[in-house]
Parts: C-alpha cells; sequence; structure tokens
C-alpha cells in the first residue's frame, strides 16, 4: 500500500452477478470498507436533494447517473470512514467512461487503484437472481423491463472499463456462477488474500 494513500479495489460485474453479496463477506471477514455506488444514489435520492428526481430517472431507465454526482458522494463516503489506511471496496462503480474519467479527475493523484474485481455469469443468471430480488427489494429497477436496460448499459459501457482494467494489469476476474460460498472462495485466493 503506498502511504497515506487509500487503497481501491472496484468491484464490477453486471446486475445481479453479486456484487453487493461477495462484498457483504469481505467486509466481515477481510475488514474492507464496502461503499456501492448504486446505495449511495438511492439513499441521495431518497434524502430528497436538489438531484433526487434526476437519479431517479437515470435509475429507472437503467442508465448510469452523471459522474459528477456519483463521485461526489463516494469520495465524501470515504472521507466520513477516514481516509488514511483504509482499504475500500468500491461496488458498481466505475460503470462507464465518464464515471473513469470524472474519478481520474477528482481522486487520480490521492488513492490508489490495486484491483478491478469482475464478477463474471451469463444473463440467464443475473436476470433470474434480480427477478428473485425483486419479490423482496422494492427497488424501482428490479423488473424485467429495466433488467434489460441495465444488462445493455452494462455490455455497452462497463465491459470497455473492465478490459481497460485488463489492459493495465489490474483486472481479477472470477466466475460468479454457482455457491456463494464457492464464489467467495475462489475471490479470496484470487485477490491473494488467503494462502493457496
Ligand atoms: N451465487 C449466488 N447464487 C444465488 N443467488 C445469489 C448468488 N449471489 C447473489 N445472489 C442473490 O442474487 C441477488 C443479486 O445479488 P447482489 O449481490 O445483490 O448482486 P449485485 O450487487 O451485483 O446486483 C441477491 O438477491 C442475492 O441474494
Ligand atoms: N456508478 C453508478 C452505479 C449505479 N448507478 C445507477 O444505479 C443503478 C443500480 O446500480 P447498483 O449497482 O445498485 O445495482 P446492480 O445493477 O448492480 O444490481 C444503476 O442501474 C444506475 O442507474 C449509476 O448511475 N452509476
Amino acid at each position: 500500500m503506498e502511504v497515506g494513500k487509500p487503497e481501491v479495489t472496484f468491484v464490477l460485474g453486471g446486475p445481479g452477478s453479486g456484487k453487493g453479496t461477495q462484498c457483504g463477506k469481505l467486509v466481515e471477514k477481510h475488514g474492507f470498507i464496502h461503499l456501492s455506488a448504486g446505495d449511495l444514489l438511492r439513499e441521495e435520492r431518497n434524502s430528497g436533494s436538489k438531484d433526487a428526481e434526476l437519479i431517479n430517472e437515470y435509475i429507472k431507465e437503467g442508465k448510469i447517473v452523471p459522474v459528477e454526482i456519483t463521485c461526489n458522494l463516494l469520495k465524501k463516503a470515504m472521507e466520513a470512514n477516514g481516509w488514511d489506511k483504509s482499504r475500500f471496496l468500491i461496488d458498481g462503480f466505475p460503470r462507464s467512461q465518464d464515471n473513469l474519467d470524472g474519478w481520474n479527475e477528482v481522486m487520480g493523484d490521492v488513492v490508489n487503484v490495486s484491483t478491478c474485481l469482475y464478477l463474471n455469469t451469463s444473463e440467464d443468471i443475473m436476470t433470474e437472481r434480480i427477478l428473485k430480488r425483486a419479490e423482496t427489494s422494492g427497488r424501482v429497477d428490479d423488473n424485467e423491463e429495466a433488467v434489460k436496460k441495465r444488462l445493455s448499459t452494462y455490455l455497452e459501457s462497463t465491459i470497455p472499463i473492465i478490459k481497460h482494467f485488463e489492459e493495465l494489469g489490474k483486472t481479477v476476474e472470477v466466475d460468479s456462477t454457482g455457491e456463494i460460498e464457492d464464489i467467495f472462495s475462489t475471490i479470496e485466493t484470487s485477490m491473494k488474500l488467503v494462502e493457496e
């Protein structure tokens, strides 16, 4: 870890690929701080801020909220958690070139992005998981129509970002099909959090 700089792992993957689930387990066992861009945006929307309506429209349409809003929420949350000596999992960000550019501008020099954890499974499995989650999540975008839009945003905008980190040698790809515990074990070894 570079001295004084927080270390960041971006966690990317399609909707329902298991990002939130696996981040929860990484927090529990390995002491990361987990920040979900989607959760922060939903919180901001619910707080009735000036951006609430705009955020809600983007979420309903499965589109990516302008980075100024998201990056500012992430930065505030990182500061609130203690900036120094922290290891952050940032889940669901950067999801597009706009996200990445905005992040680099504001955070490029002050944090160290070590890894991009990429959870990869099939579109059918992602859709099935989200439609099951819809029974209890209460999310405006957990329905078949919105899932299709989110999947196409993922393919068009997020895959190129994952490729970008791959070119930098930072992407760690894990197959997120199958049992939660098995996926977690693979993540632990792939990220070198445990001995093989
Ligand atoms: N390996 C898995 N097998 C079955 N269901 C899973 C698995 N991982 C996550 N889920 C469930 O699928 C849904 C989507 O997972 P979640 O972690 O919220 O994904 P994401 O944050 O990528 O959208 C949740 O309801 C979660 O409980
Ligand atoms: N970096 C981000 C992350 C999420 N979002 C918005 O929040 C929605 C939900 O993101 P999420 O990460 O909570 O959920 P999943 O699609 O991964 O299940 C996305 O479809 C986007 O509309 C965004 O605009 N920018």
